[in-house]
């Protein structure tokens, strides 16, 4: 699903009021009515009462148009004016008077802090204060009402945006902010729902499909596209009838160390349950026993050294090599890394140690073969890239390094981003769950897996990463979040693979 610049939805109104030769009264309508049925089926039955909070401005229209659709179906509904200004918009008006005209119950204005009503545990808020027009932080009484409705108990549901976030940049510490639990967000998700400074505002975030015009939708630049099952199912390639484990091809996972055999032993694991042909792991000698003993499907080629790595040497011929789960950073594996990116000229996949042995030793950067496959958490990230003022700036700084050195990074987080030229992949699976020892392993050898089996690194970072987050969710629904770890991940990527062909909409 295409993610596009807030700018650019306001033309996409223009362009399909104008298409569709309908007013934008009659797109508010039908935007607000998309958002009302979605509430209505999430509804228990009953007297609930609603509060809505309109703003001036369309956002406000959108709201005002759910109440009376609401009031309609003979809900609880009552609605407060945000009358922060004398600016209303002609559709706010527009349907303000659509509402009086049901001549009950008369909207109450709120103009100051006196006249914020109490928000009970047991009511449902329906935020209409502000959309993507948002473009100050929320002041004065705006805030304290918001700050309200956040210390309430209550169900908060944001329409389009949740008010007081900005769209396209992000707000500073101590900006008001709805935290809403359900945010309806008309006809594209907004980036900054997927952020970690920023995404916990959206709460479940469910996107409308109001009918804008998509000719010209897809004439536009896509600022992120969020991952879904579609894609995943689109990039997938059936597997020949007379294919062998050679057609799937050989992954080499190099690194562990006295103490860390077991990173290893995951990524290796989560590889040959991802389909790739054969798998061989490189490791220094302390760790053969245990690893033929683990993981009988895998080869082992042991290294000079015992505790740890000193000196890469292996006489196959591998599809892709990943380095780096457990390795460590001292200097003599820091060499060996060095001597093993001087002889490789495909790409690899790098996580962990990898990545530290680079944040350490800049100059390695050169070396990497285009398109590598590069898997930082947040720290590691730091330690590549630098410091950054916000999530946005880290995704500029992020694409800036990726550019410089071609490659293709994987930044792991709840919404993990993948970035490739000026690409940028959203993930919408996973769960905290997650939050556990070795589950980056399993990534690495998940990504590693596809690649070996001839996707693109891209294609593999994609897939390797939507794949790993449902094997997740699957795992946590078995398990619980704290009951999972990082090889439940591995034990349910066949299951996500399966659940991929399943027709229902479940498995989106
Ligand atoms: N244009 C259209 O045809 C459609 C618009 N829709 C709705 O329209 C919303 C955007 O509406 P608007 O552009 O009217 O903007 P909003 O309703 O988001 O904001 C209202 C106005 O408040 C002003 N403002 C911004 N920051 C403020 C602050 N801190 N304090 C006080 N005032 C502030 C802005 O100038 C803006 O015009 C969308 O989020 C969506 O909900 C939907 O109805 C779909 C169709
Ligand atoms: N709250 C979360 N929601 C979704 N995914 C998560 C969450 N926390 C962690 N993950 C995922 O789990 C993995 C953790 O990787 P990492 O931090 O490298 O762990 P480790 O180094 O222990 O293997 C990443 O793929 C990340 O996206
Ligand atoms: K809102």
């Amino acid at each position: 699903m295409n993610i596009y610049d807030v700018r650019y939805l306001a033309e996409a109104d223009e362009k399909t009021i104008e298409r569709q030769e309908i007013t934008s009264t009659d797109l508010m309508e039908r935007a607000a009515t998309e958002a009302f049925k979605e509430i209505i089926s999430r509804l228990e039955p009953g007297p609930v009462p609603i509060k809505v909070f309109a703003g001036i401005g369309n956002n406000g229209g959108d709201g005002l148009v759910i109440a009376r659709l609401l009031l309609g179906e003979g809900y609880n509904v009552e609605v407060f004016i945000v009358d922060y200004s004398r600016n209303r918009s002609k559709d706010f008006l527009i349907n303000y008077n659509k509402l009086k005209e049901l001549g009950r119950p008369w909207p109450v204005s709120i103009k100051s802090e006196d006249e914020i009503p109490e928000i009970a545990e047991t009511d449902i808020v329906i935020d209409a204060i502000f959309g993507i027009g948002l473009n100050r932080p929320a002041e004065g009484w705006v805030a304290s009402l918001i700050s309200k409705i956040n210390l309430s108990s209550a169900l908060v549901i944001a329409i389009d945006m949740p008010s007081g976030l900005f769209a396209d940049k992000m707000p500073k510490t101590g900006h008001d902010i709805i935290k809403a639990h359900l945010t309806l967000t008309f006809q594209s998700p907004k980036l900054v729902f997927y952020l970690p400074q920023t995404g916990s505002y959206a709460g479940e975030v469910e996107v409308l499909d109001i009918g804008l015009d998509q000719d010209f939708l897809s004439s536009l630049p896509v600022r992120a596209k969020l991952i879904d099952h579609i894609q995943i199912l689109d990039m997938y390639r059936p597997r020949d009838k007379f294919s062998h484990k050679g057609t799937y091809g050989h992954s080499l996972i190099i690194g562990g160390s006295y103490g860390k055999i077991g990173s290893i032993s995951l990524t290796a694991r989560a590889a040959l349950r991802s389909g790739a042909g054969m798998v061989s792991i490189y490791a220094p000698s302390c760790g053969y026993e245990i690893l033929q003993t683990v993981l009988p499907e895998a080869m082992v080629i042991m290294d000079e050294g015992d505790k740890e790595i000193m000196n890469i040497k292996y006489d196959l011929k591998p599809e892709v090599v990943c380095f780096g789960m457990g390795a460590g950073t001292s200097g003599t594996t820091t060499g060996a890394f060095r001597n093993l990116l001087e002889g490789i000229k495909f790409p690899m996949v790098i996580d962990a140690d990898g990545l530290n042995m680079l944040s350490k030793n800049k100059e390695f950067l050169k070396l990497l073969p285009p398109q590598s496959v590069l898997t930082p958490h947040p720290r590691e990230l730091q330690r590549l890239i630098g410091d950054w003022e916000d999530d946005l700036d880290k995704l500029d700084k992020a694409m800036e390094f990726l550019n410089k050195y071609s490659l293709v990074m994987v930044l792991k987080d709840a919404h993990t981003i993948i970035l490739s030229g000026n690409e940028m992949y959203i993930n919408d699976t996973g769960n905290p769950g997650m939050a556990t020892a070795g589950a980056g392993d399993v990534l690495a050898g998940v990504i590693t897996a596809f690649i070996s089996q001839g996707y693109s690194p891209l294609e593999a970072a994609i897939i390797g990463t939507w794949l790993h987050g449902r094997a997740g969710d699957l795992a946590a629904n078995e398990l619980s979040y704290e009951g999972m770890i990082a090889g439940d991940i591995t034990n349910y990527i066949g299951k996500a693979i399966l659940e991929l062909f399943k027709n229902d909409e479940d498995s989106s």
